[in-house]
């Protein structure tokens, strides 16, 4: 199929070797059994409480765990095997992520470096990017002079620069306060959807996950509950766990 297809996927921690295959349970499941698609062009948020294996999956994707169980594969290709520079994925995460020494248009021009276009070419493609993040004009500035919402923004572009056909981004915008997380949520859903880009988008707030995704997966000690739109999560939670998690009842979200 295209896209990504993960199938029964399974990320454990600390098993030894020769001991799953004796059957007993050393180790950490981070992942169980978990099964997801996300069609090209579409964005799907994983939520969850802290340790229930967002970060896992999503690092198990890019190819940066290997799996215990299951596969993965894109546009109807295997991925085991493939190493994480060669799957065409981005990548973006929480903070400190940006070239403290480049200014922002070279750090946005970072990943087009190895592609074979002119200095005008990339200087043109980082201006547009830049302006799809809200941030025109800033091509000089340092990344050092930025607030924490615009260092976001210039992650985000400099992550969608080189094209991925797949973006994964970790809690991209946990660090930052609640209101700018809100807001830069709608915008980082704009960005992705102007360009096309298939996304997974790892957080715990189920907030956050309304605002950027088609559809949301929630997920609870490592299993994938239900995986809906937002609007159908509301109205048609398979259970109680997924209820908490929106916020609907209890105090759960936000973990
Ligand atoms: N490198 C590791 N070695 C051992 N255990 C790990 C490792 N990374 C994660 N774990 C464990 O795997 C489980 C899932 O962790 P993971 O980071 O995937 O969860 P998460 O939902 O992304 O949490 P958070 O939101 O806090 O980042 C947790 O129990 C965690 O302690």
């Amino acid at each position: 199929m295209a896209g990504l297809e993960i199938r029964d996927a399974t990320v454990r921690y600390g098993v030894p070797t020769g001991s799953a295959r004796s059957g007993r349970s050393a180790g950490v499941t981070a992942v169980d059994r978990v099964s997801l698609t996300v069609a090209p062009g579409e964005v799907v948020a994983l939520l969850g409480p802290s340790g229930c294996g967002k970060s896992s999956l999503l690092r198990a994707v890019a190819g940066l765990e290997p799996l215990a169980g299951g596969s993965i594969g894109y546009d109807g290709e295997e991925l085991a095997g493939v190493p994480v520079h060669k799957r065409r994925f981005g990548l973006m995460f929480q903070e400190g992520q940006l070239f403290p020494h480049r200014d922002v248009r070279r750090n946005v021009g970072y990943g087009l470096e190895t592609q074979e276009l002119s200095r005008a070419e990339r200087d043109t493609r980082v201006s547009a990017l830049l302006d799809l993040v809200g941030l025109a004009g800033y091509e000089r500035r340092s990344v050092l002079t930025l607030s924490g919402g615009e260092q976001q923004r210039v992650a985000l572009a400099r992550a969608l620069a080189p094209r991925p056909r797949l973006l994964l981004l970790d809690e991209p915008l946990s660090a930052l306060d609640r209101q700018l997380r809100e807001r830069l949520a709608g915008e980082v859903r704009a960005a992705l959807v102007e360009t096309g880009t298939t996304a997974m988008f790892v957080t715990h707030d189920h907030t956050e996950a309304s605002a950027v995704a088609d559809r949301v997966g929630v997920m609870d000690r490592g299993r994938l509950l239900q995986v809906a739109a937002p609007d159908e999560l509301r109205t048609a939670p398979a259970s109680d766990r997924v209820t908490e998690f929106l916020g609907l009842r209890g105090s759960q979200s936000g973990v």
